[in-house]
């Protein structure tokens, strides 16, 4: 039995590669991708197969910012957590799961109705994200502007701001590195739950959750904990060391199909190096630097996307547990282009375990245990 479902082909998909360590999109390696196209036509690749044509891009960006804004009774909703204790994850799993409950073709399964549905919940979760993040800080959630791009638009609904251009960059960048990756667990168990011909808002819902845990998705806001933990670079690998000793995991680090590094993460380096220079807080960027250098060394594992993405994002004074958000942010368009191809050429999946539970048992009656 492959533990975990190690290195088990569980399904055939068009949508991304890993092999030999290099990761494309339908074909297109993710450093062309990263250094030259958008997130929005990042979403249509995954979603259509094919790069859009300059007309293409130009109505799929305006049919994603039409869609932006949320229905007031989200917001209301939103309002109604108990904002001390609901994190944003939490929010944004349930937030997508109502929003389900105001589309009126929620569960109309044909294929024009499954396109208008993931358009809505691309452009909605990025206002989901923001609408929260500022609600549970007393302030009003902003409209978005439909002339902004999907990064620009989320940094503005975040900060009541339009961005610089070096923080859409950033943000851009780090939403196209994120879009979509083969069979994570994220994605699979989209595909496990619209495999039983549930409807895309359960499939979304369903990866939410599973992105939010710390060996996935949960890794990138532990990892802004585990560095302002350690404080200074002096710190780094006394820290690192202890953790080992202790047996715990160090956040950011290993990758179940990655062993000699992933590719994603010497962009989102680079970007923390820039970022935290600008910022005036490089050591951010020189800790994890150390740390990478030692785990590599002591235990022969690469840093993940989650890593550097953590230096990034908090260079951009985003909240630490809005990484995650973020992350989901992006992946969604994986999600959905999984959930598409799932209902294409659909049956359900159910594995099977092998028993290891006691044989048989002889049932006592309860008076007599
Ligand atoms: C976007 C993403 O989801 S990327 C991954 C984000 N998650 C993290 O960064 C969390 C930290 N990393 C991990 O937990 C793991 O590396 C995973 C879950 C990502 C993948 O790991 P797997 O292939 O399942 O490896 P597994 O967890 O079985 O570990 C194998 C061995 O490496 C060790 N190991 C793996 N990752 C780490 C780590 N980050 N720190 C320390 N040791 C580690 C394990 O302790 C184990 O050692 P052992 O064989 O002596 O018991
Ligand atoms: O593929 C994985 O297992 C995890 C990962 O890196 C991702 O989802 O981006």
């Amino acid at each position: 039995m492959a533990k975990g479902l190690e290195g088990i082909v569980a399904t055939e998909s068009s949508i991304s590669s890993i092999i030999n360590d290099q990761l494309t999109y339908v074909g297109y390696t993710i450093d062309d991708l990263a250094e030259n196209s958008s997130f929005e036509e990042v979403v249509f690749l995954l979603w259509n197969l094919r790069l859009p044509a300059k007309a293409e891009l130009n109505e799929f960006k305006a049919e994603l910012a039409a869609e932006m804004e949320l229905p007031e009774a989200i917001i209301e909703h939103l309002r109604s957590y108990d904002l001390s204790t609901v994190r944003p994850m939490a929010a944004l799993r349930s937030a997508v799961s109502i929003l389900g409950l105001h589309d009126e073709e929620a569960d109309v399964m044909d294929e024009a109705a499954n396109k208008r549905k993931a358009v809505r919940l691309q452009a909605k979760i990025a206002t989901i994200v923001t609408a929260f993040a500022r609600i549970r800080k007393g302030q009003d959630p902003i409209k978005p502007k439909k002339d902004l791009g999907f990064a620009a638009n989320f940094l503005y609904m975040l900060n009541a701001e339009e961005p610089k251009d070096v923080e859409e960059e950033a943000i851009n960048k780090a939403l196209i590195l994120h879009a979509d990756h083969e069979l994570n667990a994220s994605t699979f168990t989209a595909r496990v739950c619209v495999a039983t011909l549930s409807d895309i808002y359960s499939g979304v819902t369903a990866a939410i959750g599973a992105l939010k845990g710390p060996l996935h998705g949960g890794a990138n806001e532990r990892v802004m904990a585990m560095l302002s933990e350690i404080g200074d670079e002096e710190n780094a690998i006394p820290y690192i060391k202890q953790k080992l000793e202790n047996d715990e995991k160090i956040m950011g680090m290993g990758h179940r199909v990655y062993k000699n590094g992933d590719p994603r993460a010497k962009y989102l380096k680079e970007m923390s190096k820039e970022l935290t220079k600008i910022t005036g807080q490089s050591k951010w960027y020189d800790m994890s630097v150390k740390i990478e250098a030692f785990i590599k060394e002591k235990k022969g594992l690469p840093a993940n996307v989650d890593f550097y993405s953590a230096s990034v994002y908090h260079s951009l004074g985003i909240d630490h547990d809005l990484f995650t958000p973020i992350f989901a942010t992006s992946r969604i368009s994986g999600w959905i282009a999984h959930i598409l191809e799932q209902y294409d050429n659909n049956r359900l999946i159910r594995p099977r375990a092998e028993y290891v539970g006691p044989k048989t048992q002889e049932y006592v009656a309860i008076e007599n245990r």
